[in-house]
């Protein structure tokens, strides 16, 4: 299977707009082993990837090196067109998100989770309504569906070019998964270029414009949704599958 154009309609121009982050032979990992090694990936304005794989894989490593967290081993990341080594705060500041497993700050209410994000309330508010009533609590307080709506608008409503995010569904209910992975998905439909890494396969080949699939930390397999799912039993049964959790996918 090889990349090919993508299968949502009206992706074609933005797949011919230059990335916003690409890597080139990239390894990476901790101490002196890399866990990923070799990776060409890349992420264009408009366009929403997953980055798909079973436990262990390294899928959390390249969201870090992507973001800047973690050093590259050998190859490069080109973040808006510039092979420097920016860390993760500056390129923040030059937008991009990163969105790991529950980022908010559980001692503050909802509305000064988004303050301190500069985040307009109300803007947050239009994205997940649901907030509203919970704006005075705190974020601890919060079920794991609207901690991820909370983290999510704080992301989303900055604006971001890039989307980086990890996980964003875990363990929540599917129709949250679903309302999740559909503000990512209109905010890319908007310009924003997303990275995904989601367990609920089914669900992110629903809304994603190509996939990337990663296995001992390195690529087996990129394509669009539809030539993956052409080949998604076999993909399933041989390695995405978690203990406990193929049929969420
Ligand atoms: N901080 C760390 N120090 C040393 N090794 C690490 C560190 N973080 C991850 N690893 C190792 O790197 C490998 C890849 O881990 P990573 O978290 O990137 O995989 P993953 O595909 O995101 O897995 P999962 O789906 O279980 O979250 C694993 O063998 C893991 O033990």
């Amino acid at each position: 299977m090889s990349t090919s154009a993508p299968d949502r309609p009206g992706s074609a121009a933005e797949a011919s707009a230059e990335p916003l982050i690409a890597t080139r032979g990239l390894s990476a990992g901790y101490g002196t082993q890399p866990v990923v090694r070799d990776l060409d990936i890349e992420v264009r304005p408009g366009e929403v990837v997953a980055l798909l794989g079973p436990n262990g894989a390294g899928k959390t490593t390249t969201l870090r090196v992507l973001a800047g967290d973690l050093a590259p081993m050998s190859g490069e990341v080109r973040w808006l067109g510039g092979a420097g080594r920016a860390p993760l705060h500056r390129r923040a500041r030059q937008g991009l998100a990163y969105v790991g497993e529950r980022a908010v700050f559980t001692r503050l209410d909802v509305a000064e989770n988004l303050r301190v994000g500069r985040v307009e309330t109300a803007r947050a508010l239009e994205l997940f309504p649901e907030l509203e009533k919970r704006l005075r609590t705190g974020a601890g307080m919060l079920s794991g569906g609207e901690q991820q709506m909370l983290s999510l608008a704080r992301a989303l409503c900055r604006s971001p070019r890039l989307l980086l995010a990890d996980e964003l569904s875990l363990g929540l209910a599917p129709l949250v998964v679903e309302r999740l992975l559909r503000a990512v998905r209109e905010a890319a439909d908007r310009g924003l270029g997303a990275l995904l890494v989601e367990q609920h396969v089914r669900k992110v080949l629903d809304i994603a414009d190509r996939v990337y699939v990663l296995r001992r930390g390195r690529i087996e397999m990129t394509g669009t949704p539809r030539e993956l799912r052409e080949n998604l039993d076999a993909v399933e049964s041989s390695y995405l599958a978690r203990p406990g959790t193929a049929a969420s996918m």
